[in-house]
């Protein structure tokens, strides 16, 4: 389980986290929701490590990630899936997907079965470049990638985002097969409401850079969690 514990993360003199503490247990779907400039996306610099805190701690199956760099976190079996996929566009899709050997040992150095099952436009498109992809399908490429580094933990920055609905499905389909099948723990960063009822297990809302609301995906109906997700 992910466990993150008060944390405080700071640009400069502005404050992005206040005291956060959220929890990803293993074989779960946890959701952070919450409008534009909340401090998601800083909660999971933050996680990964491309962004360092200003107080509180970080543990991922008991070990505290406190301070490591990122490639350390993807040793431990961090694995991210960015906002905006970051897809390297003059490398083929099979170039993209062997960028996520380099925090696996050696033997483990091949792309699983699974994710041409997941994905298989991936397996119709190895030679083209990363470039030449749809928006739906640099977002399956860039999902595969993080599952090439043999995840335990996937951490996804809105899979959602700029994404045609047929695509959208096939994610979320993708997304409750590898809760299922692997009993990863899967954090999802989100701003779109029903992606998140229909996939989470637990939700936390996040506001100003608070949680300020958590429950099992059910209780995003209440009138107190709306509140803190409309504009
Ligand atoms: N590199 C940075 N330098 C200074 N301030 C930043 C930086 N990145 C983010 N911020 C600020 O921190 C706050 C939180 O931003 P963050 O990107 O974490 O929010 P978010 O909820 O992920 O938003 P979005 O949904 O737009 O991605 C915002 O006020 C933002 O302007």
């Amino acid at each position: 389980m992910l466990t993150v514990d008060k944390v405080n993360l700071h640009y400069g003199a502005a404050q992005a986290l206040r005291g956060v503490s959220i929890a990803a247990p293993m074989g779960k779907i946890t959701c952070v929701l919450g409008r534009n400039g909340v401090g998601k996306t800083s909660l999971l610099r933050a996680i990964t490590g491309q962004q360092a805190t200003s107080a509180g701690s970080i543990a991922f199956n008991g070990a505290d990630l406190g301070g490591l760099a990122p490639y350390r976190r993807a040793k431990l079996g961090v694995g991210f899936v960015p906002q905006g996929r970051e897809i390297f566009p003059l490398l083929t899709v099979k170039e993209n997907l062997e960028t996520g050997y380099a925090p696996v040992a050696r033997k483990d150095r091949f792309i699983p079965d699974d994710i041409f099952s997941l994905f298989p436009i991936l397996q119709t498109m190895l030679g083209r470049r990363g470039g030449d992809l749809s928006g739906g399908q640099q977002q399956q490429l860039a999902i595969g990638r993080a599952l090439v580094t043999r995840p335990k933990i996937l951490v996804l920055d809105e899979p959602t985002e700029g994404i045609q609905p047929s695509i959208i499905k096939d994610i979320g389909r993708a997304i409750r097969y590898l809760r299922d099948s692997t009993g990863m723990a899967i954090l999802l960063v989100e701003q779109y409401l029903d992606f998140c009822r229909e996939l989470a297990d637990h939700v936390y809302i996040m506001d100003r850079g608070e949680i300020v609301h958590e429950g099992p995906a059910e209780t995003l109906d209440t009138p107190e969690a709306r509140r803190h997700l409309t504009v």
